[in-house]
């Protein structure tokens, strides 16, 4: 029977392969992290020769898991890290150079640069996004600039470029495909969200050469079938989304005004614009939501680059625990009457702050510091990020405020760091039943488009709270909070 789909979920520290059955329910699911590369500080990059080799993997020990052949499914939805660059030869396949990933700083000079030009107004008004080093364009330029030959064989048309869905589906088709969805298109700064095209004036600015650009889809378009030489049956692609896209449908946040955050690597929180393209007045950004059989829904974000990196920090950098899910029940023990605030700025600052510049760094230190101390800062960090993101959205939106925040990724899985997020925003939280909510999302593009999931309306019907955390600090002590937060900001920050 044909109606088990996959997700594909190519995230920034692992990839995963789910199987979910008619119901929604997980029957199966691989998983494989892989390295992160950091040559130099600021730079970040993956093999993309292993983000392939784990997404064959992963496929396969999910079906291998669910029991089912790849004859049993109806479709591969996927969804992807969004930004990060892969430059490959069209003939041959390969990668001329790793990976450059959304976190990566090194074009931090270039969108200085775009900045001293005065180009900033022109770029937001067109692809919705500030000008930082987080955005594919530059970082397509600088691999182009720095593989010898790279450049003229861009122009001649002998190298393709792709967010990691587009790189995925070239594969996955065996390299009949070059495409990637709407979403992730957005991401480059390459893109018109208005006129949904690719603009020859940003290709130029940030030098960029057409011929490089993959054909957008709309994120349920058919994008091909994969090679049946990789799962023993040729599977169609029926869906395709940007992670923190993904989520925005898994979390059935269809309606304007309904917010999400995805705690994962980074942290991500878009609230549904409906068909408005709103411009930020906060330094957020402007961008899709998602592109439905042609009608663009539109989004604001706040992006936030360390979220569960900073428990992967105390974990793999400085040894503190030994896995990710002891930092809550440390957290729990820390000594209140230590204010210890750590502002996780490894990669720069993003949203609201957008300072590439600015490092990492720790407050209140005292001889009684310790593990406990360290966890509770790490985890408060990404609460106290969140509270600025949704600050912005608030001011920014003008629907009315949204008086609860749906939240997914591998972070929520801590209750402490829920709570505690839950008290500093002053608002309820939200945890669903399906965490795996970004595969979620990217299975539903590909089952509705299969036939086999109902549409948007039904599927909403069907997401199921795990548990609300209500808040529960006394305004004053969150407010002596948010202040020690905001002080420790300024003074993190290399642009004041
Ligand atoms: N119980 C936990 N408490 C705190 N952080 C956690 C917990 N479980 C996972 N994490 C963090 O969540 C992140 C993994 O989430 P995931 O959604 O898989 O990320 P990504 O898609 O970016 O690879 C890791 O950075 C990990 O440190
Ligand atoms: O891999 P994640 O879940 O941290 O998400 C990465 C984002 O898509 C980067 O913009």
């Amino acid at each position: 029977m044909a109606g088990f789909i996959v997700a594909i979920d190519q995230g920034t520290t692992s990839t995963r392969a789910i199987v979910f059955d008619e119901t929604y329910r997980v029957r199966g699911v691989g998983q494989q992290e892989f390295q992160q590369h950091f040559p130099r500080s600021g730079w970040v990059e993956h093999d993309p020769e292993e983000i392939w080799t784990s997404t064959v993997q992963t496929v396969r020990t999910a079906l291998a898991e669910a029991l089912i052949s790849a004859s049993d499914v109806a479709a591969i939805g996927i969804t992807n890290q969004r930004e990060t660059a892969v430059v490959w030869d069209r003939d041959t396949g390969k990668p001329i150079h790793n990976a450059v990933v959304w976190q990566d700083r090194r074009t931090a000079e270039t969108c200085r640069r775009l900045l001293d030009d005065g180009l900033e107004a022109l770029l937001i008004e067109k692809t919705g996004l500030l000008v930082d080093p987080y955005f594919s364009g530059t970082k397509v330029a600088w691999i182009l600039d720095h593989v010898e030959g790279a450049r003229a064989r861009a122009e001649a048309g002998r190298l393709a470029f792709g967010t990691i869905d587009s790189f995925l589906l070239w594969r996955l088709t065996g390299g009949r495909v070059h495409a990637c969805d709407a979403t992730n298109a957005a991401r480059t700064q390459l893109y018109d969200i208005g006129t949904g095209a690719w603009d020859d004036e940003l290709c130029r600015l940030i030098k960029v050469p057409m011929a490089v650009l993959p054909e957008v889809r709309d994120c349920d378009a058919d994008f091909g079938t994969t090679d049946p030489s990789l799962f023993g049956a040729a599977i169609p692609i029926l869906g395709v989304a940007g992670d923190q896209h993904a989520a925005v449908i898994g979390q059935a946040c269809f309606r304007p005004g309904m917010v999400k955050s995805t705690y994962g690597t980074g942290c991500f929180a878009l609230i549904n614009t409906g068909e408005t393209r709103v411009a930020s007045r906060s330094r957020l950004l402007t961008t899709l939501a998602y592109r439905l059989s042609g009608k663009t829904t539109y989004a604001l974000e706040g992006s936030i680059f360390v979220a569960g990196a900073a428990v992967q920090w105390l974990r793999d950098g400085l040894g503190l625990v030994s896995r990710a899910d002891e930092t809550g029940p440390l957290a729990a023990e820390a000594d209140e009457a230590q204010d210890v605030v750590m502002v996780p700025a490894f990669t720069g600052l993003g949203a609201p702050w957008w300072d590439p510049d600015a490092r990492g760094a720790i407050f209140g230190l005292t001889r009684r510091t310790g593990p406990k101390e360290m966890a509770r800062a790490a985890l408060e960090a990404v609460c106290f990020q969140t509270h600025d993101l949704l600050s912005a959205m608030n001011r920014d939106w003008e629907g009315g405020e949204p008086t609860v925040l749906r939240v997914d990724g591998g972070m929520v899985a801590s209750d402490w760091t829920m709570q505690r997020l839950a008290d500093l925003l002053d608002a309820p939280v939200d945890r669903p039943v399906v965490l795996e909510t970004t595969a979620l999302g990217a299975a539903w593009l590909a089952g509705h488009k299969a036939g086999v999931w109902p549409d948007q309306e039904g599927f909403a019907g069907s997401w199921r709270r795990e548990s609300r955390f209500e808040p529960a600090m006394p305004a004053v002590e969150r407010g002596r909070r948010l202040t020690l937060w905001s002080d420790a900001v300024r003074r993190t920050l290399t642009r004041n």
